[in-house]
């Protein structure tokens, strides 16, 4: 089954509209943009999530002690790295480490850039690189890109996705995850009917895909 992600949560509501929906995981930003929550509501919103939600904390170039703290302070589960952090800062990291890598369209050596994570980080995400952006662009990169790779890690697939796509970039690279934050909002803002419809999508894809082995 592929697991969801829905990320970029900024409040109380929209946290438990995921959860209604059926997300596995929700997603906080630290890092500076429109989407930033601060620690404090971050851990209020994480008290009033029920259990076996993943929570996971995004993160651009934090000060590892900043991180840990946040991390600790928040109750996260789970770390995700947007920025230049180096495998050994993945190591030292409390929590488990989602490194993000961002594709460019004509990556040279992506698995030797995925292996040199491997030991610090349980996950790799794909997003799409765009100039001077960290994450939750809503752009897309060729999907045919990564497929031609063969990737068997734990590839959580981002950048773009919606209720409209998300069936096609499942076939195309088969994730272990998908992540999605622009393609849930209207106006900027979470919106619960796209949640549910992209939930929708991804479990409709999964039984297509049962059928067609
Ligand atoms: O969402 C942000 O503002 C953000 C800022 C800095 C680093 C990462 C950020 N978001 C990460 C995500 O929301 C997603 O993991 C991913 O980038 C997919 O976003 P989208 O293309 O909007 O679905």
């Amino acid at each position: 089954m592929v697991r969801i992600k829905i990320c970029g949560l900024t409040s109380k509501e929209s946290a438990w509209a995921a959860v209604e929906a059926g997300a596995d995981a929700v997603g906080f930003v630290f890092a500076s943009g429109r989407r930033r929550v601060s620690p404090d509501h971050v851990r209020e919103i994480i008290r009033s999530i029920p259990p076996y939600v993943t929570t996971t904390g995004v993160f651009v170039d934090a000060d590892l002690n900043e991180l840990n703290h946040i991390a600790e302070y928040c109750q996260l589960d789970v770390l995700q790295l947007h920025g230049n952090e180096s495998p050994e800062y993945c190591k030292l990291a409390v929590r488990p480490i989602v490194k993000t890598l961002h594709i460019h369209g004509e990556e040279h050596d992506l698995i030797g850039e995925m292996n040199k994570y491997k030991p610090g980080a349980r996950a790799i995400l794909l997003d799409t690189y765009v100039a001077g952006e960290s994450g939750g662009t809503g752009k897309a990169f060729p999907w045919e890109h990564v497929k031609e790779l063969h990737l068997n890690a734990s590839i959580i697939l981002a950048g773009g996705l919606h209720s409209g796509n998300v069936a096609s970039a499942i076939l195309q690279t088969n994730p272990f995850a998908v992540d999605v934050s622009s393609g849930v909002e209207t106006n900027g803002v979470k919106d619960s009917f796209k949640m549910e419809a992209f939930v929708r999508a991804v479990r409709e894809c999964h039984v297509a895909q049962r059928f067609l082995i």
